[in-house]
């Protein structure tokens, strides 16, 4: 039999079955036909195999809002369907940087789990009587599995599909930026182009602060075994310019975490600390930057300190400015050390979850070690000067080379010469039209070449000083024994 053929008789089959349902509606009373219906699906059911669950877009009887489980599945869908969907539909989703695609009403597509199979179709349900209460589509997923995996199903494996889909769209949504002033946050789409592959580091040292990230961001179960708040404290410290700012936008777009710079100098007591903290979500990065000029170590503000010397000199020439002085000082910020440790492992620092708390500093040595101690700091970071094999990223990055003649000389003088890595990066910024890598190259040479001279000059005129203050110290030894004599 030809097709032609074939469809020719699945047509007049079809127009029977029509015409048969028709007549069915027609002349069966219609309590009659409501009963043989409630019948049928009893036997169906019966007999068929399945099970099936449908998920509904929107919940809620009267005041619709869109489900979360539902959001969840057409995340978690997505992928499926562009390999297996005949018809996708796409979109932009809200807060999201990259087109969503999923499956168009009426389609099917099929998952495994454990090696089993499942099957997931859209659907939608058109209302005959639509008015304002209610929507006139409705749209859902419906599961359709074996009854004899029920248990597996409605258990781990539903909880696999909300936690995946979730997973899926923290990844895919825009991180924001947020920074505090006034007691609140405000916040910009954060737009940081660093990775951990345009980070320049010893290659060691980064696979070790990856892994340590990810394996953070995975250990949801760890932490809670272990009855410790899931979050993480980093400390990074090194010279300007060697990539502490740049790590961490780095590890925001690693784990797709919102960025919270919180700027201590603006805010006033450890109430309103508290309750910025509070505010801040869950996959954040709290970021608390150059942490030795935020807060002194006995727990007042250096600032604070700076102005109250002021005050003292302005109040020496003009007494009458003292009323107004207290005033200030009142109003000033209380921010402490204690309101700080308070801060990052009090009991309110576990509310939320999942955060990394990140210091900065070019002074590690003036911090109090209360601060860094481990649990508060777990993970201390050196960024350094930049040497070789930091080199070999930046070259590989900005001239997309990974061996050059003059490689030689830059491995002796970076062993001997301290740039940052952001000095070096300067001298491979593009210079010329022509984009020879051996222009850039010899300008770090010269670069380097300098460092090392100044470094030189600078220590000889230590060294002199030195002298000096020793020969001027061996002096006054000789004159005190002279007077005594
Ligand atoms: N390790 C690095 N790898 C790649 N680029 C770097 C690195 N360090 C610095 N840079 C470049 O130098 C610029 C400044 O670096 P960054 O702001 O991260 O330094 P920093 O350590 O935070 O300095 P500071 O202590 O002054 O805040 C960055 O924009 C980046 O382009
Ligand atoms: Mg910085």
């Amino acid at each position: 039999m030809g097709a032609k053929d074939m469809f020719a008789n699945l047509g007049s089959i079809i127009a029977s079955l029509m015409f048969v349902w028709a007549m069915f509606q027609q002349y069966v009373p219609y309590q009659l036909q409501h009963n043989i219906e409630k019948y049928c699906q009893i036997l169906v059911r019966f007999v068929y195999p399945y099970i099936q669950i449908r998920f509904d877009e929107l919940s809620g009887d009267y005041d619709f809002f869109r489900s979360e489980a539902y959001t969840a599945i057409q995340t978690y869908l997505s992928s499926r369907s562009c390999t297996q969907a005949k018809k996708l539909k796409a979109d932009i989703a809200k807060n999201s940087q990259s087109l969503a695609l999923r499956m168009d009403d009426h389609e099917e597509v099929a998952d495994e789990f454990q090696g089993l199979k499942l099957w997931w179709a859209s659907g939608k349900e058109v209302s005959n009587t639509p008015s304002w209460w209610t929507p006139e589509e409705k749209r859902y997923y419906r599961l359709t599995c074996h009854k004899r995996h029920r248990e597996l199903i409605l258990g781990p494996y539903l909880n696999h599909v909300i936690k995946e889909g979730k997973a899926i769209e923290a990844r895919n949504r825009q991180r924001k930026l947020y920074t505090n002033s006034d007691s609140k946050w405000s916040h910009v789409v954060l737009k940081h182009p660093a990775t951990f592959q345009t980070l320049a580091m010893d290659p060691e040292k980064k696979k070790e602060i990856v892994e340590d990230l990810i394996a953070f961001s995975k250990a949801e179960e760890f932490y809670e075994r272990v009855g410790r708040a899931w979050k993480r404290g980093y400390l990074l410290y090194g010279p300007p310019g060697t990539g502490k700012s740049s790590m961490i936008a780095a590890m925001a777009n690693l784990l797709g975490y919102d960025l919270y710079d919180l700027e201590l100098t603006s805010v006033k007591n450890n109430t309103e600390l508290r309750k910025l903290l509070m505010e801040v979500s869950s996959k954040a990065i709290i970021l608390i930057e150059d942490i030795d000029c935020s807060l002194d170590l006995t727990g007042q503000r250096k600032k604070k300190k700076k102005k109250k010397e002021k005050d003292e000199a302005k109040e020496k020439k003009d007494p009458k400015q003292k009323p107004e002085k207290e005033e200030k000082e009142t109003e000033e910020s209380k921010v402490t050390l204690s309101g700080l440790l308070n801060f990052i492992d009090g009991l309110w620092s576990a509310c939320g979850g999942e955060r990394l708390i990140v210091f900065t500093t070019n002074y590690v040595e003036q911090l109090d070690p209360a601060l860094i101690r481990s649990g508060r700091m777990d993970k201390h970071i050196e960024l350094s000067y930049c040497r070789f094999e930091a080199f070999k990223g930046l070259a590989k990055n900005y001239l997309q080379i990974e061996s050059h003649p003059l490689f030689g000389r830059i491995r002796e003088l970076l062993d001997e010469a301290n740039l940052s890595p952001a000095d070096v990066a300067e001298h491979l910024m593009p210079k010329r039209a022509s984009g020879d890598p051996t222009v850039s190259l010899e300008s770090l040479i010269q670069g380097l070449e300098k460092a090392k001279e100044d470094a030189r000059l600078k220590a000889e005129e230590e060294a002199k000083k030195n002298d000096q203050a020793a020969k001027e110290e061996a002096k006054d030894q000789e004159k005190e024994v002279t007077t005594e004599e």
